[in-house]
C-alpha cells in the first residue's frame, strides 16, 4: 500500500506519517524542505517520542521524500499509483498544492477506473472540501466529472499537540501520547485501505466542531492571553490563575454551543474540557505561545475558532465575553516574526481596529459583533 502524503512536518511525521507506517503503508512525503526531503531519502527513517515519564519511542520507516516542485514528475506518478494520498501542511497552502494533485489525479483517471481518496489532515472545517475546490480549478470539464466519480475528499478531524521540534536528529518528533483522527464516511470514494485507529465518522461536523471549538479554541486563547501576559510557553500561560480563567470562560461558551447545537451531554463535554486542560499543560512539552498564536489572520477568519463560535452564539442571543475578549487579545497580538502578526497590527494602524477586523473576518463592519469588539 502507498500513501502519498503532503507536509513532512510536525504533525506529518509525528502523526499522520507514524500511523501510515503502522499500519502498513509505505509513505511517500512531499515537500517543498529541501533539507527534510533529504534527510529522509538519507536515513530513510526517524523516532516518535511520546511526551510522558516513559517516553516511549516508536521508528517509522518505509519512507521516502519528493520534493514539490524539483520532483514533480515522480509525485504525478506516485499519485498515479497510490492508495491514499493526505495533507498536512496547513490550510492556506492547500491552493498551493492543488495544482500538483490536480496533475496527478488527471493522469490517474485516465488511466484508472481505481477509486482514491484524498484527506487533508488540517485544522479547518470542510479541509477536504477545501482541497477540492482548489483541485477543481485546475481540471478541465471531462476530468472534473470523472475525478468527481473516483476521487473522494472526505472532510477530517485531526488531533494531536505536535509542537516545534529541537531534536538532535531532524526528523525524530516529540508528541503528546494522546491522538484523535475522525473521517467523514459518507464521502469516501470506494474504501480506504486500513489505517490504524482513525474512526470513520457519519456526523464529522459534531466532532470537528467539538475539537476546533475546544481544542483550538482553548489553545488560542491561553496563547494569545498568555503572549499578552508576557508568557514564553502555553505550560506557563495556564500556571497563571488570569489567564486560565479566560480559557475556560471562553471554553464554557464554546461548550453550551456544542452542547446545544450537537447534543454532546454537559457533563460529559466538562470531563472532555478537562482533558485539553491537562493536554495543554503536559509537563513533558515545551509548547510555545508564538507557535499555537502563530497566523492571527487565519485564526481571526470566518469560519476560524474563535469568530465562528462567537457568531453562532450571538445567532442564539448569548453575547459571549470571554471569547469576544479573546479576539481582542488576538487583535493585539504583535509577534514581530509572525508575518501575520506584523500585517494584522498594520491594517490596525492604517484602517482602525473595526475596519481591519471586519475585513479578516468577514464580518460586517456595522455589526453586533465588530460593534461589540471595538467597545472593547
Ligand atoms: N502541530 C499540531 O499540534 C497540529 C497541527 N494541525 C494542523 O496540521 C497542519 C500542519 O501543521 P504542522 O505539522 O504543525 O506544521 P509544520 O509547519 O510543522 O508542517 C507543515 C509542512 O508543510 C510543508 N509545506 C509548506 N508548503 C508546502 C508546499 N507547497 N508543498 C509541500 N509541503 C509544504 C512545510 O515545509 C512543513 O514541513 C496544519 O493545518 C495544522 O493546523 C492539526 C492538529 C495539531
Ligand atoms: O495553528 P494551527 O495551524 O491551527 O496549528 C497548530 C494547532 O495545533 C494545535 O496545537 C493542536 O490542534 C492547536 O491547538 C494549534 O492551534
Amino acid at each position: 500500500m502507498i500513501a502519498v502524503h503532503f507536509g513532512a512536518g510536525n504533525i506529518g511525521r509525528g502523526f499522520i506519517g507514524k500511523l501510515l507506517a503502522d499500519s502498513g503503508y509505505e509513505t511517500v512525503f512531499v515537500d517543498i524542505n529541501e533539507a527534510l526531503i533529504d534527510a529522509i531519502n538519507e536515513k530513510q527513517s526517524y523516532n516518535v517520542y511520546y511526551a510522558e515519564q516513559e517516553k516511549r519511542s516508536f521508528n517509522v520507516s518505509a519512507i521516502r521524500g519528493l520534493h514539490s516542485v524539483k520532483d514533480e514528475e515522480e509525485i504525478i506518478d506516485v499519485i498515479i499509483h497510490a492508495d491514499l494520498v493526505t495533507t498536512a501542511v496547513g490550510a492556506h497552502i492547500l491552493p498551493h498544492i492543488a495544482p500538483l494533485i490536480a496533475k496527478g489525479l488527471t493522469q490517474r483517471v485516465s488511466q484508472s477506473e481505481q477509486p482514491l481518496n484524498v484527506i487533508a489532515c488540517e485544522n479547518a472545517i470542510g479541509g477536504s472540501d477545501q482541497l477540492k475546490s482548489a483541485v477543481a480549478e485546475h481540471l478541465d470539464n471531462q476530468t472534473t466529472d470523472t475525478v468527481e466519480r473516483l476521487i473522494g475528499f472526505p472532510n477530517a478531524a485531526v488531533d494531536r499537540i505536535v509542537p516545534d521540534q529541537n531534536q538532535e536528529n531532524l526528523l525524530d518528533v516529540l508528541v503528546e501520547p494522546f491522538f484523535e483522527w475522525a473521517v467523514d464516511k459518507k464521502s469516501i470514494k470506494g474504501s480506504i485501505p486500513p489505517v490504524q485507529d482513525v474512526h470513520f465518522v457519519e456526523d464529522l461536523e459534531a466532532y470537528i466542531e467539538r475539537k476546533l471549538f475546544t481544542v483550538n479554541t482553548g489553545h488560542a486563547l491561553a496563547a494569545y492571553h498568555g503572549y499578552q501576559a508576557g508568557k514564553q510557553t502555553i505550560q506557563d500561560a495556564l500556571l497563571d490563575q488570569k489567564v486560565k480563567e479566560k480559557v475556560l470562560q471562553g471554553l464554557k461558551e464554546t461548550g453550551r454551543l456544542i452542547c446545544e447545537k450537537h447534543g454532546f451531554d454537559p457533563d460529559d463535554h466538562q470531563l472532555y474540557i478537562e482533558k485539553i486542560i491537562e493536554r495543554f499543560t503536559n509537563p513533558y512539552l515545551t509548547d510555545e505561545v508564538t507557535r499555537v498564536a502563530r497566523q492571527p489572520v487565519k485564526k481571526l477568519g470566518y469560519n476560524e475558532r474563535l469568530v465562528s463560535p462567537v457568531r453562532q452564539l450571538m445567532a442564539r442571543n448569548v453575547v459571549p465575553e470571554g471569547l469576544l475578549n479573546g479576539i481582542v487579545a488576538a487583535l493585539r497580538y504583535d509577534f514581530p516574526e509572525d508575518s501575520e502578526a506584523v500585517e494584522l497590527q498594520e491594517k490596525i494602524q492604517s484602517y482602525g481596529v473595526k475596519k481591519a477586523f471586519s475585513q479578516i473576518s468577514g464580518l460586517e463592519e456595522n455589526g453586533q459583533i465588530v460593534e461589540e469588539i471595538s467597545a472593547k
